[in-house]
């Protein structure tokens, strides 16, 4: 994405939305996985809520994190990386003021993009049962307080509805539909599950729509292209490859204890060189070596 390398964050998420029909956003749980998204050719990546919650802090996905601890992994992702990244803000942290920070904390942390969601402060993953929603004027005042915070304007704020699951299609298009009026820039339509209910979304409203395409949830694995033909112009992958990276983990572990050496998973693990090349360390060892070394031989 050099020729984008100019724009702001915000401008770059807006730019890969253009040229990628639907854009694929992968969720990169720390800056080494945001690297590896990158340089495979990725152009968008995310940070998930329910990650930050789970893997930096080792809680559930209950409005337990706060800003400042999104923020902090935010930070070391954006240093690392400069692919446009989206950040799940779950409730946004608080009334309107609260709200207005952690908009400007995520601009000055270098995300593009945040996804802002009805459900009350105690949030849930938006796959689990019994969620609760607050009322479709608060979350529209949620939005004004973000939209109004944000001081670049292709800071892309999108807004996240978990209305389907307790109020049906019809409902959750109509809330949908008063986020955009209060300046929601995508809609985030969770949980929702058929054909016809991305097409309703996609076609109710003329802002871009995300399908999140995460596993084990409500969603079936639907693939990128019949999507987008449905009308979608985001797919988000928020927790797929922390998925199979604990996959992975969890049998090395196991091997370990097992067998007494890592042998019959060696296979199943990254290679020194391979984690190497996507750090650019050999570039790194290279100045070692022809600048900051010398001295030590004089
Ligand atoms: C997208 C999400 O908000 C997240 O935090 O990654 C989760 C994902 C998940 O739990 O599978 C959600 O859909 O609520
Ligand atoms: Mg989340």
């Amino acid at each position: 994405m050099s020729e984008t390398n100019h724009l702001s964050p915000g401008a770059k998420f807006r730019a890969a939305l253009t040229a990628n029909q639907p854009l694929q956003i992968v969720g990169t749980i720390n800056a080494y996985c945001a690297m590896m998204a990158k340089q495979l050719g990725h152009q968008a990546i995310y940070l998930s809520g329910g990650g930050v919650a789970n893997a930096s802090y080792g809680l559930p996905d209950l409005g337990m994190t706060s800003l400042n601890d999104v923020v902090a992994d935010v930070q070391r992702i954006t240093a690392a990386c400069d692919l446009p990244l989206m950040v799940d803000i779950d409730t946004g942290w608080g009334g309107a003021f609260n709200i207005a920070k952690t908009i400007r904390d995520m601009e000055k942390a270098g995300a593009a993009a945040v996804h802002i969601e009805d459900q009350v402060a105690q949030k849930r993953c938006g796959h689990r049962p019994n969620k609760e929603i607050v009322s479709q004027g608060e979350m529209v005042d949620r939005i004004k307080a973000a939209v109004d915070a944000r001081t670049d304007k292709d800071f892309f704020i999108m807004a996240r509805t978990d209305a389907f699951a307790q109020e049906g299609l019809e409902k959750a298009l109509e809330r949908a539909k008063a986020y955009v009026a209060a300046g929601a820039d995508g809609i985030f339509a969770e949980a929702v599950q058929t054909e016809e209910h991305y097409r309703a979304f996609a076609e109710a409203l003329d802002v871009p729509i995300l399908a999140n395409i995460t596993e084990f949830g409500k969603t079936e694995l639907w693939n990128a292209k019949q999507l987008g033909e449905w009308g979608c112009a985001m797919v988000l992958y928020p927790l797929s490859a922390f998925r199979a990276m604990n996959k992975a983990a969890e049998l090395v572990y196991q091997t370990i204890l097992k067998d007494g050496d890592q042998k019959a998973v060696v296979d199943n693990m990254q290679t020194r060189m391979d984690l190497y090349d996507y750090l650019g360390y050999h570039d790194y060892e290279q100045k070692l070596d022809s600048l900051f070394a010398q001295g030590k031989n004089k």
